[in-house]
């Protein structure tokens, strides 16, 4: 059995290794004096005060909404494992692959001690910053690290003991480390099989996530396993390998290096199965292994990256762009929600309540908390309370064994946007108020209110006075969220439509493909009504960017449905706008033949709009 260093080897090993420059083998294990080796020759000193500066604000914003993707792939196994690291007085943290934070939650009075040496969002995790650590170790070694007590390179960091295991992405590229951390004056048995179990979770829903449509074999040397997390994964383009997670490595003895450039025969004398049914496999070797195939159409050749494209926002969306209306609007929601006062934002769809949430988030005093985004009108009735309020294990059938937070109380510390609140079930909006009133939330199937702290933003495209008057929306819930409302005005009624149009053509790079809206054209963009909005105007754009036939685009070029509007139609109210809007939707509908998916695709709006809209 391995022998763990007890205090006093560890304590002894500092003094060789710090005092009198020797190394200390045998005291502390070679991976941890390979660290405290590499951090000297990096030039850090013990003897210096450990500066850190945690990013915060809007670098801190940017930095989660990079990887969101990370985040929510990793969410349900943070979650059973923040269950039990609120019991065991822990945290667990999850980090870029850098290894700065990008999320610590846990014990309340943990989280407390570990934000003084900076173990807390935002705050750099590496080796070469913090010295020895489990996060930054992991992140160098490539593998599963415990770091306990007096193994860190730096005396402050004594209190912590840590274990953290990297994720790997399908093609071998570090995603990100999961991390538990808490006192190192309590023994934490199990902690690092913890982590390490987790981790092969989050790798498998990573590798189906990216390549999970394509054709996969699944594979073990014991067939019960197949299936499971355990089994090993790999993903083929024709018949050469694309992706594979470490339990195939392992069974296969390919290494990812090798990705792409070695093909199914190989590694196999069998043919690839193709079947449900699982069948054995020879490899190369004359081993057998047991394995499960799918084919299907080729994944996309570039897997999917775990980060969001760059900080800014890629080619496919604009960087929104805000009139001076708009960002009149903006500082008041801003200095609205730095009150706590909570407000609607009114619009019609795709008018960028959504993008507009967003930056007043990004701009506001909770810009460094998250934005959790909920769409009341996308989840079944059943099920949106389960996701907002979090549940016990075991509350309903098909609930998670180890239950499950909600979304109300990830938005802890920062701001919770609902939109589409006018779609909100009317059973909820009851829970949802007592939830306001008294700033705590509790699961589903019992337990403890758990005490919430975050701002709302709410959103609607329907009339929230006339819900009321109808007695669907209630009142107190109405006069509750809606103290204030901002209105987004439809892309139709802007007083600079030409502006708007050449910003987001510049934005989307028809600018720099040398092509220039034609006068005519342009004429025939402003006076379009575009009941789908931004979201119609922008995909319109992007598409004639990518499709423009000459250098210049005319009239002959615009969609037929933008031809036919020709002039500006005459608009004298809103209830006017409403009936354009309308009038477009329907002749898409027809167009498309009664083809719902297809009509919405057109006009750049959902499904769910379309049908809201033109329902009888
Ligand atoms: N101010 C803006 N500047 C540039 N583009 C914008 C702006 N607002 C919205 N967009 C574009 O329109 C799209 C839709 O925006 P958003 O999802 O915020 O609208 P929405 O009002 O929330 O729509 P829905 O009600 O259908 O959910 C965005 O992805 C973006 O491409």
């Amino acid at each position: 059995m391995k022998r763990m260093p007890t205090t006093g080897s560890v304590d002894a090993a500092r003094r060789r290794f710090f005092d009198a420059g020797t190394l200390p083998h045998g005291l502390v294990s070679e991976l941890i004096l390979q660290s405290w080796r590499r951090c000297r020759e990096h030039g850090l000193s013990v003897d210096e005060r450990l500066r850190i500066e945690p990013a915060s604000g809007s670098a801190l914003g940017e930095l989660k909404e990079r990887f969101e993707r990370l985040q929510r792939l990793c969410r349900p196994e943070i979650e059973s494992l923040y269950a039990d690291a609120r019991a065991t007085g822990s945290i667990v943290v999850l980090t870029a692959p850098d290894g700065v934070i990008l999320d610590a939650l846990g014990s309340a009075d943990f989280l407390d001690k570990a934000s003084r040496v900076a173990l807390r969002p935002g705050a750099p995790w590496g080796e070469t910053s913090i010295g020895t650590n489990a996060i930054g170790t992991a992140v160098v070694e490539r593998r599963a690290v415990e770091v306990r007590g007096g193994e860190h390179y730096f005396p402050p960091h004594r209190m912590l003991s840590c274990a953290a295991a990297p994720i790997f992405d399908p093609t071998g590229q570090l995603a990100g480390v999961l991390d538990l951390s808490g006192e190192a004056s309590v023994h934490h048995t199990h902690a690092l099989g913890m982590v390490r179990f987790a981790v092969e979770q989050i790798e498998h829903r990573l590798f189906m996530h990216t390549f999970g449509a394509g054709t996969v074999l699944r594979l073990h040397a014991e067939p019960g396993l197949i299936g499971t997390p355990r089994e090993g994964l790999l993903a083929f383009e024709g018949d050469r390998i694309v992706g594979a997670n470490r339990h195939a490595l392992a069974l296969t003895g390919l290494s990812w290096d090798e990705l792409g450039r070695r093909r199914y025969a190989d590694l196999f004398t069998s043919p690839l199965p193709r079947g449900e049914d699982v069948v054995e496999l020879r490899n190369h070797l004359g081993t057998s292994l047991y394995a499960r195939g799918r084919v299907a159409a080729p994944p996309r050749s570039a897997p999917a990256s775990v980060a969001a494209p760059g900080p800014a926002r890629g080619a496919t969306a604009p960087a929104p762009v805000f009139d001076a209306e708009q960002r009149h609007a903006l500082d008041t929601a801003v200095r609205l929600l730095d009150a706590d006062l909570p407000f609607a934002l009114i619009g019609e769809t795709g008018t960028g309540k959504e993008v507009f949430a967003r930056e007043i988030h990004r701009r506001s005093r909770r810009g460094s908390g998250r934005l959790v985004a909920v769409n009341c009108a996308a989840f079944p009735e059943g099920l949106i309370e389960a996701e907002l309020f979090g549940y016990v294990g075991g509350a309903f059938t098909g609930a998670r064994r180890e239950g499950a937070a909600g979304l109300l109380r990830e938005a802890h510390g920062g701001v919770l946007f609902l939109d589409e609140i006018g779609d909100m079930p009317l059973t909820l909006q009851s829970r949802f108020l007592r939830v306001l009133q008294e700033r705590a939330v509790a699961p589903l199937g019992g337990g403890p209110a758990v005490p919430v702290d975050f701002s709302i933003i709410c959103a609607t495209h329907r009339d929230l006075e006339a819900e009321v008057a109808a007695g669907r929306f209630r009142a107190d819930l109405y006069f509750r969220i809606a103290q204030h409302v901002v209105r987004l005005r439809p892309v139709r009624a802007l007083d600079d439509r030409a502006g708007l149009i050449r910003h987001l053509w510049r934005a989307l790079g028809g600018e720099a493909a040398g092509l220039a809206i034609g006068a005519e054209a342009m004429a025939v963009l402003c006076a379009a009504p575009w009941p789908g909005n931004y979201r119609q105007l922008a995909g319109t754009l992007r598409a004639l960017c990518v499709l423009a036939p000459a250098p210049v685009i005319g009239v002959e070029h615009l969609p037929a449905e933008l031809r036919r509007v020709g002039a500006p139609p005459p608009v004298a109210a809103d209830e006017g706008l409403q009936a354009i809007a309308e009038s477009a939707m329907r002749r898409a509908l027809a167009e498309c033949d009664g083809n719902v998916s297809a009509a919405a695709r057109r006009l750049g709006v959902s499904r769910s709009t379309l049908y809201r809209r033109l329902r009888p």
